[in-house]
């Protein structure tokens, strides 16, 4: 391609509301320009690019025996009644009427859409299991959209759904998903994590992996092993055995609970600061409000409460920490003086606090707490559980050698086994071998495909633009020629044109009019792997060859070696 013919206008400045490296560098580099709050239009280069990302995730997806399709965005708001989620989903959900007044749905996602098509193309057990995917543009009206692609209103996912007649189909065609997105991310050359993950709003029977590529911008925290291949979203990370928090048998201590006065100390920092006692001497009671109902939730004072793992662990479909003039509303217990031993609300015990000698608390009373508490002895009602968040460092509940770290991902793929939960609301059924009528149990799928160029930028720029891996690359070598007016570089650099268009390489040849400096700050900005300048040395017959990643590498070479010298270093067949 020769960029004089290119629609490509690169921009020295990050326009002011680009905040993360990708976001401005995607504006800078001029692969996209934004039509509204996260709405965006892919240009000529940024077009190249997703491209590529698309006919990656679709190689893989077919190879994995996916078949593809291509689904509305259009849908009928009948059919989300129908899965009772019409209410569920609030402004998020772009919502239109059609010339005739009936209403209708910009896809977020298309559970409902591809069950009711399977519902009606496939009635028996011996059509199962098929895999249906496609690469399709979603409509999510974010509240606040930012980051460019990571959180567009927008954007381009592929949505897989499989359906089996049984859940040894669905764990089938569940970890072929798996491997099938491995392969992906591993060919975009992503740094990423696959992690145990919670089903969120969508539901189903358990298992759920998601996709982190690793980046310090990334809104999601995940728990990783030092040593094994275990990860989770902190929102469900495990640590390992809590037998390990459980200092002493809590018997030790024989004393019975005694009530003392401590007037206006309502936090555990201040219990620290005028008692002198440890976060782990104190039993932190946190109200919560699980479907409308209180509970208290009571972990050791130096952790931290896990609010999905309490909701998880109640099966609540709402939760959120009460509001603690509510709490003294419901319960008469003055704010900051909520405590355990007294108090007639269930109480969920973390494991934590379930094993210590004796503890803390508030004493449910203005102005005084207990001390001498024993979880053991004095909450023999309090259901024990998992309910905190594990801490960097923790030993891993796996290999029980490593430890977990904190990384920062972006999600960029989810894998869900749905089970029923769709088929069976909108009469997805299959007659199996006996002729009895079986809901289909499904398992879904999506790769944010216009988010991963975000999240491969985010993983490969430096201060001067983008470093694009090979595989997703606009184009593979860049072609510079220093002076436009120098007829030797010019005859030269048309002749290498030429001939690596002819062995099939995607040359972008830079024959603008410009000085060699903006020639060079632009290559730097757009990013392509290699790059080739002919320059003074052209009379002889030599160019200088470098790769992006290495900027500081030039090696001059004859032009006679530049296929091999590309081929070798691009890993190009
Ligand atoms: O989309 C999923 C689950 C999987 C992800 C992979 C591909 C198939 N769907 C979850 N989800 C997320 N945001 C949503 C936003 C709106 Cl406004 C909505 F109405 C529905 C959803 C919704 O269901
Ligand atoms: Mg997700």
């Amino acid at each position: 391609m020769r960029q004089s013919k290119l629609l490509l206008n690169t921009l020295r400045e990050s326009p002011g509301d680009a905040e993360t490296a990708s976001h401005q560098l995607l504006l800078r580099a001029g692969l996209i320009r934004q039509l509204a709050a996260g709405i965006y239009t892919y240009m000529p280069l940024g077009r190249r690019v997703l491209r590529k990302a698309e006919q990656i995730v679709r190689e893989e997806m077919d190879r994995a025996g996916a078949l593809e399709l291509l689904m509305p965005a259009l849908q009928p708001a009948e059919l989300w009644q129908e899965s009772g989620r019409y209410e569920v989903y609030g402004p998020e959900l772009m919502r239109l009427s059609d010339r005739h007044g009936r209403e209708f749905a910009l896809g977020p996602t298309h559970e409902e859409v591809i069950t009711t098509l399977v519902k009606q193309e496939i009635n028996s057990y011996r059509k199962l299991p098929v895999t249906l995917y496609q690469i399709q543009t979603k409509y999510r009206d974010e509240r606040r959209p930012r980051f460019g692609l990571l959180r567009g209103r927008e954007f381009l996912m592929k949505d897989a759904y499989s359906f089996d007649k049984d859940f040894e189909g669905l764990d089938r065609s569940y970890w072929e998903m798996y491997h099938a997105y491995h392969r992906i991310f591993e060919r975009c050359g992503m740094n990423f994590r696959a992690v145990e993950a919670d089903a969120g709003a969508i539901g189903g029977e358990g298992g759920t992996h998601e996709f982190m590529a690793l980046a310090e911008i990334g809104e999601d925290t995940i728990a990783a092993c030092t040593c094994c291949d275990y990860a989770a979203n902190l929102e469900k990370a495990e640590s390992g055995s809590s037998s390990k928090f459980i200092i002493g048998t809590g018997t030790g201590n024989l004393e019975k609970p005694e009530k003392f006065h401590t007037p206006n100390i309502k936090t555990i920092d201040q219990l620290v600061a005028s008692l002198g006692v440890k976060t782990t001497e104190i039993l932190k009671t946190i109200v919560f409000v699980a479907d409308g109902t209180l509970v208290a939730v009571v972990i050791r004072g130096d952790q931290e409460i896990n609010e999905l793992k309490v909701k998880n662990f109640l099966g609540a479909e709402m939760i959120e920490i009460a509001d603690p003039a509510d709490v003294q509303a419901w319960t008469g217990v003055p704010v900051g003086f909520v405590g355990p031993h007294g108090l007639n609300l269930p109480i969920l015990l973390d494991h934590t606090a379930a094993g210590m000698e004796q503890g803390i608390a508030g004493a449910n009373e203005l102005d005084y707490h207990y001390r001498h508490l024993v979880p053991a002895r004095d909450m023999k009602q309090a259901k024990i559980g998992d309910f905190r968040t594990v801490k960097e460092g923790d030993p891993c509940p796996r290999c029980e050698e490593g430890t977990l770290k904190y990384y920062r991902g972006i999600e960029v793929g989810h894998v869900f086994k749905l089970g029923t939960k769709y088929s069976a609301k909108l009469g997805a059924t299959y007659l199996d071998a006996s002729g009895q009528a079986q809901s289909m149990i499904m398992g879904c799928y999506g790769i944010g495909v216009s988010r991963i160029l975000s999240a491969v930028i985010e993983q490969n720029h430096d201060d001067n633009g983008i470093i694009w891996p090979l595989a997703l690359a606009p184009y593979q070598v860049h072609l510079i020629p220093v002076s436009h007016n120098d007829e030797t570089q010019m005859q030269l650099a048309m002749n290498l044109y030429r001939l690596l268009q002819e062995k099939g390489i995607e040359v972008l040849l830079d024959d603008r009019d410009e000085r060699a400096g903006v020639k060079f700050k632009d290559a730097d900005l757009i990013g392509l792997p290699a790059r080739i300048v002919i320059g003074k040395d052209a009379g002889q017959g030599w160019v200088e060859f470098a790769e992006r990643r290495t900027p500081g590498i030039k090696t001059t070479i004859p032009v006679e070696e530049v296929l091999e010298r590309i081929r070798m270093n691009l890993g190009l067949a």
